[in-house]
């Protein structure tokens, strides 16, 4: 068999298209359209090409993006000085601190200084907590963008086997929440799981989300598994000097055997950038007092 590649990119691309068309009626209503903060400290490559693509992102969708670049020897009071600033700025309905931060700072600390109701990221204990008990609040960007492919792939996960590869608080905790949500039976499995491929061989849907290159092979797999890869892996390429990325999934044989599977680049990671842009959509809508767009 060869799997359907599930296109992330091109889906990101219609979400960020209602997105664009659900700020105009919200600037009638309001006055203003949603903002997005991202706060970067220090000048870690990949966190900035990341930043950009955010700020780029922001902007295409009709949205208002404001940056704020710290050295990386910033303290944790300045940080969390910036922090209080775009609570307290009603211009500003998102607010994303990036990850990693420099060791000075405790990003617990600073993550639970974030208003919960401008925590786009969903990292915020408010918005765990939410998600556990079935409240609404804010869902990590990358597990919810993962929920949506696997919703347009399958329609109702109802009853279906999900194994979660991975359990951070970021990714593996919040996407078996929302499996889990959805009536699927979620089992979570680490680095510590015994036989890990005979677990992973049970679940109709896999979720791999553990940062290691090309970990799970094709045998790994039941047939027709819908595979979602989370991992974004730089690992050196076939010219000499030059690296790619690859998953946390060996592509090239799980494609044999899923019925369908998200490649990296391309698959989740345009994703986690659109849901970014969802979320705070959402929180302007919400922090306005009106009913979010459907369809988001
Ligand atoms: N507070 C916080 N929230 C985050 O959401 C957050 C963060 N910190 N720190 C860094 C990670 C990383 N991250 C990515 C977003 C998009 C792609 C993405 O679009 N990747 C492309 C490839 C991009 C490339 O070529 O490098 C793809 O998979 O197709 C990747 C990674 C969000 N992060």
């Amino acid at each position: 068999m060869s799997a359907d590649r599930i296109d992330g990119k091109a889906f990101a691309a219609g979400l960020r298209e209602r997105l664009a068309a659900a700020v105009p009626p919200f600037q009638a209503k309001t006055g203003r359209v949603p903002g997005l903060a991202v706060v970067l400290v220090g000048e870690d490559p990949a966190s900035a090409v990341y930043v950009r693509s955010k700020g780029k992102a922001t902007i295409e969708a009709g949205m208002a993006s404001f940056e704020h670049k710290l050295p990386a020897d910033t303290s944790q009071a300045d940080l969390l000085a910036v922090v209080e600033r775009l609570n307290r700025d009603d211009a500003v309905d998102g607010i994303l601190v990036q990850l990693p931060l420099p060791k000075q700072i405790d990003e617990q600390t600073v993550i639970a200084a974030i208003d919960p109701d401008k925590d786009v990221d969903g990292f915020h204990v408010a918005n765990a907590g939410r998600l556990a008990v079935g409240q609404q609040g804010f869902v990590p960007c990358t597990p919810l963008g993962c929920l949506m492919l696997l919703k347009d792939k399958l329609g109702n996960l109802s009853g279906k086997e999900a194994v979660v590869i991975g359990r951070s608080n970021i990714v593996g905790k919040p996407m078996a929440q929302l499996l889990l949500g959805e009536n699927c039976t979620v089992t979570i499995a680490h680095s510590r799981t015994a036989d890990l491929p005979a677990v992973v061989r049970r679940a109709d849907i896999v979720v791999a989300a553990v940062g290691r290159p090309e970990m799970v092979k094709g045998d790994w797999l039941k047939a027709g598994a819908v595979v979602i890869d989370v991992g974004i892996n730089r690992v050196p390429g076939a010219e000499e000097g030059k690296t790619k990325l690859v998953g946390d999934v060996d592509y090239a044989s799980a494609a044999e055997v899923a019925s369908a599977i998200t490649p990296v680049p391309g698959g989740v990671g345009p994703m986690t950038i659109a849901v970014l842009l969802r979320n705070t959509v959402v929180a302007a809508y919400r922090r306005a007092g009106l009913p979010a767009p459907e369809g988001l």
